[in-house]
């Protein structure tokens, strides 16, 4: 590999990292391929786990072990707490009105400090626990009524996402969203949330090469747009909504508050650092929650039950063990969540394995800096590996490819694990000051959803598929889904009295 000598700070000479070959003016974004995440393992192993890429003008470094990551996330979280500019923010998150790519400041710790309070709280989350439970138990109903009539099968993720949707809905916006007869189609509205997540993750050429910026030469730009302006529509729909109501009926779902500090005066002492709220902070707050609170959720569940099914015995232990915490005559509810160790360890696994970003989100370097001996450069894009990292062997063994939630209980090897962003070698939500703002309640639903579903249901599949067919293939968004939606035939295995409404 090349190395070029910059001087630094100190003025000792420190290299680049090293990285592979790119062509002419595009860089490395010829080589990417279909599952960049995939490549850029690859890459790792070629280059090592802290490698560079260019990407037509643009520097990028890439973290892909434990290690590395720490080194960025931990000692330089500080130094990269901005997202690098993108068409996305632009275009469809309201020109970085929101919060995923807020520039780091005031309005940032702002937003974040809001949705914190009201949603994601110790306190909020708990308040909020009957929403998620009521939305857990439609989902069964709906599924019963499913498993009436033959063989069809039902895709489960789009009945875990309608559940995502509506419960993240009702406490963000106050009603149900998707849905008989509620708004949006729960199949377009999935639908939309995909598609963003397609355009986000496409790394649109034009990003990189101001030159062919005005040529949108993947058409990414136009997508943008014109889905931009559907989900205008429906944020302008459950403002003029809300503001059709008269100020007592007005509820305590997050955008009744946003709607209400808009009109406020400003109080200097409300720890509001003199930040006023716009009608397009809300509207782009709200896109970035109904869309990154939704897919991932409910992909984690179709991921987590795909795995449950290709291991009989490993999804016939969590069933004893729910039956043993909740008994057959009622659903699971949250209060039961803290004695499901097993459970606890099967989430852990799934999101080891599928974590839904699996490229996180980017992050830039405000100045040039030094990590793990190497230089990288103010501007520099980082991107982390999360899913290379929670494969890599010399993280999680031998059998590190393996679906073995085990490795999680008490004497297992990664006992101590966690996924809330302490432990580099496993980091879903990333980590660091630009974490995940929705972890608290993206662990909650999924574990909910995957409790209720296993334990309501025996699930079986359709069309003669058999587990070791299964296909497990990877379709690379942003967010990570399943190239083939898991089809499966529930069948109720609960007394009657639970599945009573
Ligand atoms: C399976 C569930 C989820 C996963 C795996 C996930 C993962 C992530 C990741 C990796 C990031 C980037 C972190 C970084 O830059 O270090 C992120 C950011 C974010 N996520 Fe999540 N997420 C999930 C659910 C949610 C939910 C339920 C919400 C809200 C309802 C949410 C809202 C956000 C927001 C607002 C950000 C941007 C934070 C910032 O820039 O300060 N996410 N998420």
């Amino acid at each position: 590999a090349v190395c070029y000598l910059r001087s630094h700070g100190s003025g000792a000479k420190l290299p680049l990292p090293p990285g592979p070959r790119g062509w002419p003016v595009l860089g490395n974004l010829p080589q990417l391929g279909a599952k960049p995440h995939h490549t850029m393992a690859a890459l790792a192993r070629q280059h090592g786990p802290l490698f560079r890429l260019r990407f037509g003008s643009a520097e990028l470094v890439v973290a892909a072990s434990a290690k590395v990551a720490g080194s960025f996330l931990r000692a330089h979280d500080a130094n990269f707490s901005d997202r690098p500019p993108n068409s996305g923010a632009e275009h469809v998150a309201y020109n970085y009105q929101d919060l995923v790519f807020a520039p780091y400041g005031a309005r940032w710790r702002a937003l974040r400090m809001l949705c914190a309070l009201h949603l994601f709280s110790a306190r909020a989350l708990d308040a909020l626990r009957s929403v998620r439970q009521d939305e857990a138990r439609l989902m069964v109903t709906h599924l019963l009524s499913a498993s009436s009539s033959p063989a069809q099968g039902v895709a489960i993720g789009q009945e875990a996402n309608v559940c995502a949707t509506n419960a993240l809905a009702r406490a963000a916006v106050g009603r149900r969203v998707v849905g008989d007869g509620v708004g949006e189609s729960a199949r377009e509205f999935k639908g939309m949330v995909v598609e963003l997540m397609q355009l986000a993750g496409a790394f649109n050429i034009g990003d990189f090469v101001p030159a062919l910026r005005w040529l949108d030469p993947q058409g990414v730009v136009a997508k943008m747009k014109h889905l931009h302006r559907r989900y205008d529509r429906i944020m302008d729909g459950f403002i003029s909504e809300r503001e059709h109501l008269a100020g007592e009926e007005e509820g305590k779902d997050l955008l009744s508050i946003m709607l209400a500090k808009m009109r406020q005066p400003l109080h200097a002492d409300a720890g509001e650092d003199g930040i006023k709220f716009t009608e397009t902070n809300i509207k782009a707050l709200l896109l970035n929650l109904l869309t990154a609170g939704t897919d991932t959720t409910s992909s984690t569940v179709e991921w987590a039950l795909a795995e449950l099914i290709r291991h009989p015995d490993t999804l016939k232990q969590l069933q004893r063990e729910v039956d043993d915490v909740v008994g057959t005559s009622r659903l699971v509810t949250e209060a039961d969540l803290p004695r499901l160790t097993f459970l606890t360890a099967v989430i852990k696994e799934t999101f080891r394995l599928h974590p839904s970003t699996p490229l996180s989100l980017p992050r830039v370097a405000a100045e040039d800096c030094e990590v793990d001996g190497y230089h990288v450069a103010k501007g520099t894009t980082l991107l982390v590996n999360v899913w290379a990292i929670s494969r890599d062997p010399a993280s999680w063994g031998a059998d590190a490819l393996e679906f073995r939630p085990a490795r999680f209980l008490p004497g297992g090897s990664h006992e101590t694990v966690d996924v809330k962003g302490g432990d580099y070698e496993l980091i879903p939500f990333g980590a660091g000051r630009r974490m995940c703002a929705g972890l608290s309640w993206g662990l909650r639903i999924v574990t909910l959803m995957t409790a209720t579903l296993v334990h309501a249901f025996d699930l079986s599949l359709v069309n003669g598929m058999t587990p070791d067919k299964l296909d497990m293939e990877e379709a690379y968004g942003l967010t990570l889904q399943r190239a083939v939606p898991l089809l499966v035939q529930p069948m109720p295995r609960l007394l009657p009295s639970a599945y009573a409404t």
